[in-house]
């Protein structure tokens, strides 16, 4: 993976080469921290061991004997996004399906456009108690039950040491996979929590981690010499100056789901004490036609990261003799894609708006595996820049537990702010 922070300097937030070797000292130190925390395997920076810790004969034991049609994978955030972000890049030939939300016109739809008897669901929480999974892992068993199906033949487990679903796992005896200690949710996708579905799927796990440990070899003191921490460093220079949003933008339709998984990693990491980057999502070249208008020339409080595979199969334009379109005929979709790609880039710096270029070779396991663990390890070093508890979401907590106090689930305080809420009605 390679990292380009040429745009991100000199820009209209002033961003400049020597504010970045200042930083690099402060990189050196919470590169010690980071590396301190990996040797110990504390709680989050585990995840930046995952390349070496994660056992994929283990994902594979636990997928072997399926050949399904449907994957129907429940969970929600990190429990989802991280697989989805993988099958929807690399999978192929099963009909992967995540149910990572509890709008119920959307699961009955779901429920009723898959064949449950050639599905296989894997229902995954870290905790084991989250009450949108738990709920609609209930509609889903329910369901095959209505349909005849053995869903204990159809069901494996992904979750902690202890908890509802650990027990129910033991009880019928299922096939379960341990979620590892110390790896929070949108860190878990290099883990069994990602890598079931992508077995599933078809995708090339070794590889996939062997890229991912490339990126952790690269890991080092110095921002200029390490892609992850160059992109983390700059988002977070930036982020200091006035760039409060990081639009993501992936030039490849696969890469879609990618930006969706980075978004919970950069906000619910990054946003406490009043400090944070909001992660907006863009698809390039369509968002071209949408949001690059705001990009360029609304406020300049903004940070675009472009993505892009160098290479992917391509499709020749036809030629054509229609007026004014001869240029495009004899080209290909493919060059059209770059060149829209490098007009985008230069046409932001051109405004003075800073933008990154992240590359990956392919969008194959080992660049999937680069970017994702590079994309972390920038998100745990800005986390040290900025001094916030990377690891911990209570802002989420504090949702859940409001929600669970409405439900009956116990005494939550927090569900008082529900009736409290204040009301101005226009009718
Ligand atoms: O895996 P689970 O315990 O079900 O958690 C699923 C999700 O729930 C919470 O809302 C957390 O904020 C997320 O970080 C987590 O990914």
């Amino acid at each position: 993976m390679n990292v380009d922070i040429g745009n991100a300097l000199d820009g209209d937030l002033g961003l400049t080469r020597g504010d970045l070797d200042a930083l690099d000292e402060r990189v050196a130190d919470a590169h010690d921290r980071i590396e301190r925390g990996r040797a110990e395997a504390e709680h989050g920076y585990a995840a930046l061991n995952l390349p070496e810790t994660c056992d994929p004969d283990a994902v594979r034991r636990a997928a072997d004997g399926f050949d399904p049609d449907h994957l129907l994978t429940v969970g929600i955030g990190g429990s989802a996004l991280g697989a989805a972000t993988l099958t929807d890049a690399l999978g192929s030939g099963v009909d992967c399906r995540y149910l990572d939300n509890v709008d119920p016109a959307w699961v009955r739809a779901i429920l009723d456009d898959v064949d449950l008897s050639g599905t296989v669901v894997n229902v995954v929480s870290r905790s084991g108690t989250t009450a949108e999974t738990l709920s609609n892992f209930l509609v889903v068993r329910e369901a095959m039950e209505s349909a005849g199906v053995d869903w204990t033949d159809r069901t494996v487990v992904t979750t902690g040491e202890a908890g509802n679903l650990r027990s129910m796992a033991d009880r019928h005896d299922l096939p379960a996979l341990k979620v590892p200690e110390g790896v929070p949710g949108r860190f878990s996708a290099l883990s069994t929590v990602g890598l079931f579905a992508a077995e599933i799927a078809g995708v090339d796990l070794d590889a996939l981690l062997a890229g991912a440990a490339d990126e952790a070899e690269r890991l080092a003191g110095s921002l200029f010499e390490s892609p992850a921490y160059a992109y983390g460093a700059t988002t977070y220079a930036l982020a200091e100056r006035g760039a409060a949003t990081n639009a993501v933008m992936p030039y490849a339709e696969s890469l879609e789901r990618f930006a969706e998984w980075f978004a919970q990693l950069w906000a619910e990491s990054l946003g406490k004490d009043g400090r944070g980057q909001t992660p907006a999502r863009a698809l390039g070249a369509t968002d071209q036609h949408s949001q690059l208008q705001l990009y360029r020339a609304g406020p300049a409080d903004k940070l675009i990261t472009l993505v892009r595979p160098r290479e992917a199969d391509d499709v020749d334009i036809p030629e054509t003799d229609l007026e004014g379109l001869s240029y495009l005929g004899g080209s290909s979709l493919g060059e059209l894609l770059d060149a829209e790609f490098r007009a985008t880039e230069a046409s932001l710096a051109a405004a003075g708006r800073e933008n990154v270029r992240i590359e990956i070779d392919r969008v194959d396991a080992r660049g999937l595996g680069e970017l994702l663990y590079a994309m972390e390890a920038a998100c745990v070093l800005y986390g040290e820049l900025a001094g916030v508890s990377t690891f911990t979401q209570p802002a989420v907590e504090w949702g859940k537990n409001a929600a669970r106090g409405l439900l009956g689930g116990g005494e939550f305080p927090e569900a008082d702010a529900v009736t409290e809420k204040r009301r101005l009605e226009v009718e």
